[in-house]
């Protein structure tokens, strides 16, 4: 038996397949017979021919649809790096089981179903059928003074992230929008996309729920100390997340990679979801196809995001929430694509004259 070797365990055994191009080719194909000049439905068009690719097939579906919202608690809070106290990501993970925040209203309208991932929420929360209760830690370590987890922490809960997608998709799976809850999760956010990319931390860190010019400052200063004491490789994303990440980050690099291996479309949301992407194409580039971008968070890290993965936002609405709600907001416009796809007639079924040679 071979020992597996670093990379592998890096890549954490996931097999994600490739696309299917014949998938694609043939939504190409129907897109050229439709009653329409060739190209007019624009970002539409690619929706549909990327999500025939990434489900294998010709004629892809958008009925079943997830959004699962990731939680956990950050040691680096306690820096005074957010605008909100601790406790509101207790007290949010519990409106999402009632479901009162924007994201249970947005799912909602999209038809889609609202799972919550306690990855390592400060308190302990009770039993409930949309909660996966999968607590690594009660919140991480503040990443200022040294490592905001244990390598066996991050594993713990990629592996959970992995676990319960895999649940999911079970249950029957078409389209994933993933979001997250963390007071304090802009500042990992931040500090992980400083560390794979290079750049400094101003170029890189917004103000999150709203913190004023003397927070967003301190939040930098706090992103460089936390950079020049752990000194993450670039190179490697699990050094990268075990030492400036966090729990419900980790979760959801488990999430997308899982996702991507059963086929499963992702839809990625503002600035800490796509940081959650950006380590997993770190972790596995094969993922990278299965990642459909959504909207342009105003936080202006996520720019950076989107640029290194190549990926182009369908919206902008100066959404800057996270939860997945950005995500859950372009399910309306992948079922417009499929609709297109399989209700529209063609030249011929129409008698309408194609273009003039
Ligand atoms: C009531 C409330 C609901 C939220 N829903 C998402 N976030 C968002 O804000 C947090 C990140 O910002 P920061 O790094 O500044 O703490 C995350 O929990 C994110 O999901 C919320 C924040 C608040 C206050
Ligand atoms: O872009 C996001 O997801 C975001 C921005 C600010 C605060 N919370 C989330």
């Amino acid at each position: 038996m071979n020992t597996p070797d670093k990379n592998d365990l890096e890549r954490l055994d996931i097999h994600i397949p490739p696309i299917d191009e014949a998938a694609r080719q043939a939504v190409e194909v129907r897109h050229g017979q439709l009653t329409k000049p060739p190209g007019s439905l624009g970002q539409l068009e690619r929706l549909a021919v990327e999500l025939a690719g990434i489900q294998g097939r010709d004629r892809p579906s958008v009925q079943r649809k997830a959004v699962i919202v990731a939680a956990a608690d950050h040691g680096v809070a306690t820096e005074g790096t957010s605008a909100y106290p601790q406790e509101v990501t207790t007290q949010m993970v519990l409106n999402f089981l009632h479901g009162g925040a924007a994201i249970n209203v947005l799912a909602r309208q999209a038809d889609a179903r609202v799972v919550v991932a306690d990855m390592g929420v400060a308190s302990d929360l009770d039993a409930h059928p949309s909660l996966y209760r999968r607590k690594v830690a009660y919140g991480t370590q503040n990443m200022r003074y040294g490592p905001a987890m244990t390598e066996a922490q991050a594993r713990q809960a990629l592996r959970a992230g992995l676990e319960i997608i895999e649940t999911e998709a079970r249950q029957g799976l078409d389209v994933l929008a993933v979001g997250e809850m963390g007071i304090g999760n802009t500042t990992a956010s931040a500090a992980i996309v400083a560390a794979l990319t290079g750049l400094a931390p101003e170029a890189v860190t917004g103000r999150g729920t709203g913190v004023d010019d003397q927070g967003l400052q301190r939040k930098i200063e706090v992103i460089a100390e936390a950079l020049a004491v752990n000194q993450p490789d670039p190179q490697q994303p699990l050094e990268v997340l075990t030492k400036v990440g966090g729990l419900e980050i980790a979760g959801l690099v488990g999430i997308i990679l899982g996702a991507a291996a059963s086929r499963v479309a992702i839809l990625i949301d503002g600035f800490i979801a796509s940081t959650a992407a950006l380590l997993a194409v770190a972790f596995n580039p094969a993922v990278k196809p299965y990642l459909l971008a959504t909207h342009q968070s105003v936080e202006i890290g996520h720019r950076v995001i989107l640029n290194e993965l190549g990926l182009k936002p369908l919206f902008d609405l100066g959404l800057r929430l996270g939860e997945g709600s950005g995500a859950a907001l372009a399910f309306h416009l992948l079922e417009a694509a499929v609709r297109i796809l399989n209700e529209m007639a063609t030249f011929a079924e129409a008698g309408v004259s194609g273009k003039k040679t």
